[in-house]
């Protein structure tokens, strides 16, 4: 679905990811973590074409991000919903056009019921009229991770979805990931959070890619 061959990725003052070979596979799950500045945003950057490497391939979808069109970005960005770390809203829209935007971006217009569907399925249909900054960080979140996934995107990349949430909110939105992928999207989380990392193993098979040394590894059981 995601693949690495040899890949390097250097901002201009040296490579920060060198020699990155793997695969994201259909209907897989993985941690990616690593200390702060390591390159967990870099990498998921690189696994939705937001950056090209510097060197080595990186496929996506079976093609090569190095022979994308523009417009085969665009399409290829609609089959990955991507929860950013420092997700932003339209402050002066309610919840429910900022969720649905995505769409109306693509130009379809999001069925009604599939919106509240979506919305009660976050726990934010009663919040669909209220306005992002009345919104708590967890319902931030969730709202981030609704807009990630209206298009009913293959691939769902998070980066520190629980940055600033406590352990209750952030296992709720554990259970949201481990669901989706349950339903068989393909899905990447970048935690520095250990604790949720050994918690998901209770719920899914998910692997862990570990981040050392500008490479990246299958961390052990250890974790
Ligand atoms: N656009 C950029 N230009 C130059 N350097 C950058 C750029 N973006 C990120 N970096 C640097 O690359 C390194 C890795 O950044 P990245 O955000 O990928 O790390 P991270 O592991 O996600 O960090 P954190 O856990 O703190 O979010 C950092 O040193 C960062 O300062």
């Amino acid at each position: 679905m995601i693949a690495f061959e040899n890949v390097a990725y250097n901002y201009g003052g040296g490579e920060l990811l060198s020699d990155i070979s793997l695969r994201l596979a259909p209907g897989s799950f993985h941690f990616l973590t690593g200390p702060s500045g390591a390159g967990k945003t870099t990498f998921l950057k690189l696994c939705y074409a937001e950056l090209l490497p510097t060197a080595g391939h990186v496929t996506i979808f079976d093609h090569d991000v190095h022979g994308l069109t523009r417009d085969d970005v665009a399409m290829t960005r609609r089959r990955i919903g991507v929860v950013h770390q420092d997700c932003q809203f339209l402050d002066h829209l309610p919840l429910s056009a900022n969720i649905a935007l995505p769409l109306m971006v693509a130009g379809r217009a999001a069925p009604q019921g599939d919106l509240s569907d979506l919305m009660g399925w976050v726990g934010l249909d009663r919040l669909a009229h209220s306005l992002p900054p009345q919104l708590s960080g967890g319902e931030r979140q969730r709202a981030a991770l609704a807009r990630a996934i209206i298009t009913g995107p293959d691939v769902i990349l998070a980066d520190e979805p629980t940055g600033n949430l406590d352990w209750d909110m952030s296992l709720r939105l554990l259970t949201l990931l481990v669901e989706l992928n349950r339903m068989g999207k393909t899905v990447v989380v970048a935690t520095h959070d250990l604790n949720l990392i050994r918690q998901a193993k209770s719920l899914t098979a998910a692997r862990v890619l570990r981040i050392a040394k500008r490479r990246i590894q299958l961390a052990g059981a250890d974790l």
